[in-house]
């Protein structure tokens, strides 16, 4: 069983998100760079507004109008353009990062080996690559620029209280306005530790929530996750779910998990409603005596109503990063909760992998060898026991045996997508495990009991294995296949879409497109899964034709369910158990009447039933 790594901590994670940042370092730090520059802009407006009451209204000094007016329309202008690049940075860093992290992920997932996706349901992984990627985006690009703004906001307004004529805006007021006295008060006495404290008391909440958030957060992308899962199954499994009379059920399923997402969201909501409150009272609080120190200021005339209307603005403004505190940490919790999820997945390593400068595989001539393989998929439980077997070229080889006995797991050992424990398995004498994986996939040739065919065109799908191949080559297979005449008289002919999982198409269609794609690719060696489904007796004649002609010179390997299949083959391999118990021609085999005289009969009376 595959287990995800265990997490790692936050700083961990989000250096490795820094990464998928870093190609867009320049592009980001522009955006803010432009966020900051809007946080200075907007804390100009206070010192502007509270000039405009002392000097132009209360002290009657017109001729400063027009300059103001012009200073304020610059600084819209300016606040505009900066929010536009912002806005702009912000999208097109987002959507880059989330297709960079998304191709990444499907990379990766593309080299996972097979026991990888028995072990995932598929929905969990989709649910990573589309709602966790989207977490991430948005951490990597609105959260924090939303941050940066708070934290500029922060820092220079609180700069500009405590710092008075020194500060930021009472110098720039200076140049071009005539903005009276802004000493409020000098920094470092019992007020700046009193805001200090206030500050911090205000970041507690942030941080017991943040530890209660997260694994919550991680909760509900899971149940997120089994979500999808139930939806990808049951619509793409819709035939069974109404001949099974399951929609109600299926209905009350999906509510259900639709439900916990509720419950999960109940209580995040509850942390998150709790911090956000104790942080408007602190912080609104805060704001409260503040304002009560500023007003008996005015009243004792150390100030004037200009600045008492500055600082109303200020604080307004600096209550903003406090408000939306709540909101950042949260999110930020979540995009870590899909980090971890993403990081999980891109820590997955491939059980399957070729050996360092494994050579490639020449081409070869068909020969198969199976030598004492031992093999258990999950380590425990045996599956096959000591298999010994032997296939010469151009010979076509039935494996039979009750259902259960290992006949797919020969042909998926022998495709590699699993290893063996003991044994060896060997093509032309070369070690299957000891050269590139990708190079003896290709020369073998595979046609599946269930045909799976993608929702494309029937072309694409016969050249699937060699999508280079012209529409002549296409087309001589199928007529090899027997497909040529039923895609002929299709609407689009060979362009016509065949539906999801080839859904449009009729089973023995499906089975002879299967066929043609197989001869296109003209391997060496062949592995075939015969249906145990009957077909009409048309469909039937034409896919066994088809598949004489696919087998003709080649090394073939058959699940075999049909009687003509096991009659002419050149070898009978009876498997039972994970164990060979029986191997040799049909009469050999008969004349022994042993364990296959006994499966052929009952198989003879199935079939002639
Ligand atoms: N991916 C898997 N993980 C764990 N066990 C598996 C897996 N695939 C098959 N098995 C087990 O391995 C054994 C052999 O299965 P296999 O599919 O090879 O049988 P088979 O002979 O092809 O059966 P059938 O004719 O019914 O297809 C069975 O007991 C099955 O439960």
């Amino acid at each position: 069983m595959h287990q995800y790594k265990r997490e790692a901590s936050s700083a961990f994670q989000i250096t490795r998100l820094l990464v998928f940042v870093r190609p867009y370092w320049m592009q980001l730090l522009s955006a803010l760079l432009a966020t900051a520059l809007v946080s200075a802009v907007l804390l100009q407006y206070p010192a502007l507004v509270g000039s405009l009451i002392d000097t132009i209204i209360v002290g009657r000094q017109f001729a400063s109008l027009v300059p103001t007016a012009i200073f304020l329309s610059g600084l819209i202008v300016a606040q505009a353009l900066l929010s536009f690049w912002q806005q702009y940075c912000n999208t097109i860093i987002g959507e880059r990062i989330v297709v960079d992290l998304r191709i990444q992920l499907y990379r990766h997932l593309q080299r996972l080996s097979l026991s990888f996706f028995q072990d995932h349901p598929t929905g969990d992984l989709l649910s990573r690559l589309t709602n966790d990627v989207m977490l991430v985006r948005e951490a990597a690009t609105t959260t924090l620029m939303n941050f940066v703004s708070s934290l500029f906001l922060l820092l220079i307004g609180i700069t500009v209280i405590l710092a008075g004529p020194e500060s930021l805006l009472g110098r720039l007021s200076q140049l071009h306005l005539t903005l009276p006295k802004a000493h409020v008060f000098s920094l470092w006495n019992p007020t700046t530790m009193w805001v200090l404290l206030l500050l911090l008391l205000l970041t507690l909440p942030f941080l017991i929530s943040g530890l209660i958030l997260r694994p919550l957060m991680k909760q509900q992308q899971e149940a997120l996750g089994e979500t999808i899962n139930v939806l990808e199954e049951t619509i793409s499994n819709q035939k069974i779910v109404k001949a099974f009379s399951r929609e109600a059920d299926e209905c009350r399923h999906y509510e259900g998990l639709a439900g916990l997402q509720v419950n999960i969201a109940r209580r995040r909501a509850w942390v998150i409603g709790l911090a956000n409150t104790l942080s408007i009272l602190l912080g609104f609080g805060g704001i409260g005596c503040f304002l009560w120190f500023v007003g008996n200021a005015v009243i004792a005339g150390n100030l004037t109503i200009g600045d008492l209307v500055m600082t109303l603005i200020l604080l307004f403004l600096l209550s903003q990063p406090f408000a939306s505190a709540s909101n950042l940490y949260s999110r930020l919790q979540m995009a870590l909760g899909a980090a971890e999820r993403i990081f999980a997945l891109l820590d997955q390593e491939p059980d399957i992998k070729d050996i360092p400068n494994a050579p490639s595989l020449p081409r070869i001539e068909g020969q198969i060898c199976f030598s004492h393989v031992h093999f258990s998929y999950d380590g425990q439980k045996p599956v096959l026991c000591d298999v010994s077997l032997e296939v010469e070229p151009g010979q076509m080889v039935a494996l039979v045996g009750p259902s259960g006995a290992g006949k797919t797991t020969i042909a998926n050992l022998l495709l590699r997508f699993f290893d063996i424990q003991e044994g060896k398995i060997s093509i032309d004498g070369h070690d299957i495990s000891r050269v590139q994986m990708e190079s003896v996939r290709r020369q073998i040739g595979i046609v599946l009991q269930e045909p799976v065919l993608f929702s494309t065109t029937v072309r694409e799908n016969i050249a699937y294995g060699e999508p280079e191949a012209s529409l002549e080559e296409v087309q001589a297979m199928a007529l090899a296949a027997n497909a040529h005449h039923f895609i002929e008289q299709l609407p689009q002919g060979y362009d016509t879409p065949v539906g999801e999982r080839g859904v449009k198409l009729s089973v023995g269609q499906r089975q002879r497109i299967a066929i043609a794609r197989a001869l296109l690719r003209n391997p060496r060696l062949l592995i075939l899964d015969e249906a145990t489904s009957s077909l009409d007796s048309e469909n039937e004649r034409l896919v066994q034709e088809a598949f004489a002609r696919l087998m003709k010179g080649r090394t073939t390997l058959v699940i075999a369910h049909r009687l003509s299949t096991i009659e002419h083959a050149d070898k009978i391999i009876v498997l039972e158990r994970g164990r060979v118990i029986e191997q040799g021609t049909h009469e050999s085999l008969l004349a022994r009447q042993g364990r296959y005289s006994q499966l052929y009969t009952t198989l003879f009376r199935e079939q002639e039933a």
